[in-house]
């Protein structure tokens, strides 16, 4: 069973550090800033391939280090994902963050994780993030192209939609969850 709890963090109100420069520290990093590109985020590598720091200066706002990760890097930090493949790297770093009460994550040790990063699908203000456990990042990519194609566009209007009625219902708490409800019973059946 997944036991996994899954939560929405919201990166522009937190500090997050991204340790590595290679493939995958881009894939971490393209999941991060796809989701907000407001993401408050340091990026630490001993070297970055030139894709990565290409697709940096796009966000001025980001802090990039090309050197080896110092200790003095955590300071701040909320969450710390790692991408490096650096074995005792990635123990400094699971120690050091459980220290000061940082959340981690390291791309090639899920042992080590506090936290594992999902697939996700956005239409509009609706996501859906989807996680394996850890079995199959594989099947959860294909997973969220399934739900992409199944979900119509037109549910972000929906929302919009409902978020007004919502506004708009007076009335006591129950009143608003049983009007809501009923409104919103066969909605998905309509829009397919
Ligand atoms: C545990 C976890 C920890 C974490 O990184 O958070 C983890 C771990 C590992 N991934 C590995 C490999 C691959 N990962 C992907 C892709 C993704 N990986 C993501 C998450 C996670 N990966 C967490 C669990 C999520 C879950 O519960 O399902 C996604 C969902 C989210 C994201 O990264 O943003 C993103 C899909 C993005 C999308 O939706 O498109 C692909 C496929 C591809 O890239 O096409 C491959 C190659 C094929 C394969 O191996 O399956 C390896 C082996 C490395 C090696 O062998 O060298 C490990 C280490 C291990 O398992 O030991
Ligand atoms: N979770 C996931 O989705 C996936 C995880 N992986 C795993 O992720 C790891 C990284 O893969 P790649 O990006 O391809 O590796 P890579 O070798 O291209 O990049 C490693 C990066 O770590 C940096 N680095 C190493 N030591 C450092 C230090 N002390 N301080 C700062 N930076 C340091 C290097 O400069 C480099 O930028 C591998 O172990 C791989 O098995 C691979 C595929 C998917």
């Amino acid at each position: 069973m997944n036991k996994l709890f899954p939560i929405f963090v919201k990166l522009d109100q937190i500090e997050t550090l991204l340790v590595g420069g290679g493939k995958v520290a881009l894939e971490k990093f393209q999941a991060l800033i796809t989701n907000d590109e407001r993401s408050n985020l340091t990026v630490v590598a001993r070297e970055i391939v030139p894709e990565f720091e290409q697709l940096l200066v796009n966000y001025p706002h980001i802090r990039l280090h090309i050197r080896p990760f110092e200790t003095q890097d955590i300071e701040n930090k909320q969450l710390v994902i790692a991408a490096t493949n650096n074995v005792e790297l990635n123990d400094e770093l699971r120690e050091l963050t459980s220290l000061h009460n940082i959340l981690f994550n390291a791309a090639d040790k899920p042992d080590l994780c506090d936290f594992y990063l999902g697939s996700i699908v956005t239409k509009g203000d609706l996501k859906v993030a989807i996680s394996t456990n850890g079995k199959s990042p594989t099947i959860a990519k294909r997973v969220k192209e399934l739900l992409n194609d199944l979900l119509p566009d037109e549910i972000d209007e929906t929302l919009s939609l409902m978020s007004e009625y919502r506004e708009q219902l007076k009335g006591d708490f129950e009143f608003k969850v049983k009007k809501l409800n009923e409104h919103t019973k066969n909605i998905l059946r309509h829009e397919r």
